[in-house]
């Protein structure tokens, strides 16, 4: 644990009440799994959150999954005081009521030009498409050779991103087509400054390159003076988090180590 990410956590033990906190949901709180459609929240994750939403200022999931699929996987419907921020903000569900914009320019066009584009590639048959509405991901974990696959795509991908306005957000074996104008990053700094303008402390929870963003607003607000942590959920897959975190954590398991040990 680095004295920066002590100095986090102490702050938000010392004042739960004015402390935010913000997890992302695949590789944090769920367990990553081949088949994006059966990933679940580890067991302890939403007892953890139920317990804490009360006790803190502000406590949300910050995810690229649809926000709706978040609460429905991680089984949050009934938590009061969560707020689940979906495809990287666009989304948001809070006490059952969700808010989602229509999608973006670019989005059926894409669509509609990704089986040509993967066709080009020579994607094999195990490469799938998650269509999120607002966002499409494109995953190579069940290729026999993931990484292979996922560079064959790069570039086609980038290229029907540029064509169609949108952008490409890269994970775990995963390219995934987005709309620009928002980040983690920028969702979670918003989410704490939405509960109030003298926070005690912040937290931001990852596993993937998507949550870099998130711990750079923890570093932002560090510099204004906010105490914060920044928690790896550590794998193998990804080592730019641990690189950049206070603290690293075994996967998901680690995180709901976390979350009973708080505030
Ligand atoms: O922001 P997150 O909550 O971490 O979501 C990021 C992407 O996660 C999902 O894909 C990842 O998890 C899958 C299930 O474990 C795994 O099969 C895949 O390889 C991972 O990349 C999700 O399917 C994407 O839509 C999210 O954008």
């Amino acid at each position: 644990m680095t004295a920066a990410g002590t100095g986090g956590l102490d702050a938000i033990r010392d004042h739960p009440a004015r402390a935010v906190l913000g997890f992302d949901f695949d590789g944090t709180l769920a367990p990553i799994v081949a088949d994006p459609a059966t990933a679940r929240a580890h067991p302890g994750a939403a007892p953890a959150l139920a317990r804490l939403a009360p006790l803190v200022g502000g406590l949300a999931i910050v995810t690229g999954r649809p926000a709706a699929i978040a609460v429905e996987y991680g089984g949050f419907a009934g938590i009061d005081g969560l707020v689940v921020l979906g495809q990287y903000g666009r989304e948001r569900w809070e006490s059952g009521t969700l808010t989602v914009p229509d999608p973006p320019p670019g989005m059926a066009e894409a669509r509609a030009k990704l089986p040509g584009v993967l066709s080009a590639a020579g994607a094999p048959p195990e490469v799938g498409v998650e269509d999120k509405g607002q966002a499409i991901a494109v995953h190579t974990r069940r290729c026999a050779e993931p990484e292979v696959a996922l560079e064959r795509l790069r570039g086609l991908l980038a290229a029907l991103a540029e064509r169609t306005g949108l952008v490409v957000e890269p994970g775990r074996y995963v390219l995934e087509l987005r709309p620009p104008g928002t980040d983690k990053g920028i969702a979670f700094r918003s989410f704490v400054d939405e509960r109030g303008a003298n926070p005690s402390g912040v937290l931001f929870a990852g596993d993937d390159l998507g949550d870099l963003a998130g711990f750079a607003a923890v570093d932002a607000l560090r510099e204004e003076g906010v105490p914060g942590v920044k928690v790896c959920s550590g794998s193998a897959e990804v080592t730019a988090l641990a690189e950049r975190a206070d603290l690293v954590v075994d996967g998901p398991s680690g995180v709901v180590e976390l979350l009973g040990s708080l505030p």
